[in-house]
């Protein structure tokens, strides 16, 4: 379904876990900021509208959308968050730069969605127009920065409820004695 039929900033309440004990990371690029700024708007307004506390909110900046890789990167490995989302807005230009800053991004935020276990949520506009970027990050199509927040919040709780059923396994197992554990000194990559 495209975007035009169906707006952006819809969504069910009923259908939103709880966020309260959620953390977010929100990495936002500076190219486009008049609508980077709509969508982190519509980003912050979804989460705080599902009972995620502000002070659980963690903002930084990026010169631009190619650099949301490398912002979320750091933030998966310095911050305790339990999703990511990355907001940029990249407008085709006269050159093929749009291709490649467009892919580019598409697949570094791929690799960190497979390369690590917490999940980031890409919403970065990639559009033919200004205008359309104006439709979509608080226009006439809503905001996808609202979709974005909703998703990080159904994705945060995909994680935890993830990692409470393999822990509830693992306890399991431990207790029938299928397995043993083995005490080994952390090593941490140098
Ligand atoms: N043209 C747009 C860019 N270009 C800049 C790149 O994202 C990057 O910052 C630069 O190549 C240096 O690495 N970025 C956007 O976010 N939106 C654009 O429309
Ligand atoms: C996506 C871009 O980097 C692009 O907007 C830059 O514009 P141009 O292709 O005209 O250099």
């Amino acid at each position: 379904m495209a975007t035009v039929n169906k707006n952006l900033s819809d969504y069910n309440k009923n259908e939103v876990p709880d966020a309260k004990d959620f953390r977010f990371g929100i990495v936002v690029a500076e190219w486009n900021e008049n609508i980077t700024e709509g969508l982190f708007n519509g980003a912050y307004q979804a989460l705080i509208e599902n009972q995620v506390p502000v002070q659980h909110i963690i903002r930084w900046n990026v010169p631009g959308s190619f650099e949301l890789i490398y912002g979320a990167k750091k933030m998966l490995q310095t911050q305790n968050v339990d999703a990511v989302i990355v907001i940029g807005c990249v407008i085709q230009g006269e050159t093929k730069h749009f291709d490649f800053v467009c892919e580019g991004v598409t697949q570094g935020i791929k690799d960190l969605n497979v390369q690590t276990d917490i999940p980031v949520i890409f919403c970065v506009l990639t559009d033919n127009t200004m205008q359309q970027s104006i439709d979509r990050s608080g226009g006439i199509h809503g905001n996808k920065g609202t979709e974005a927040a909703i998703a990080a919040i159904k994705m945060a709780y995909i994680r935890h409820q993830a990692t409470l059923t393999h822990q509830f396994q693992h306890q399991n197992l431990l207790g029938a004695g299928a397995l043993q554990i083995e005490e080994k000194p952390l090593q941490l990559e140098e």
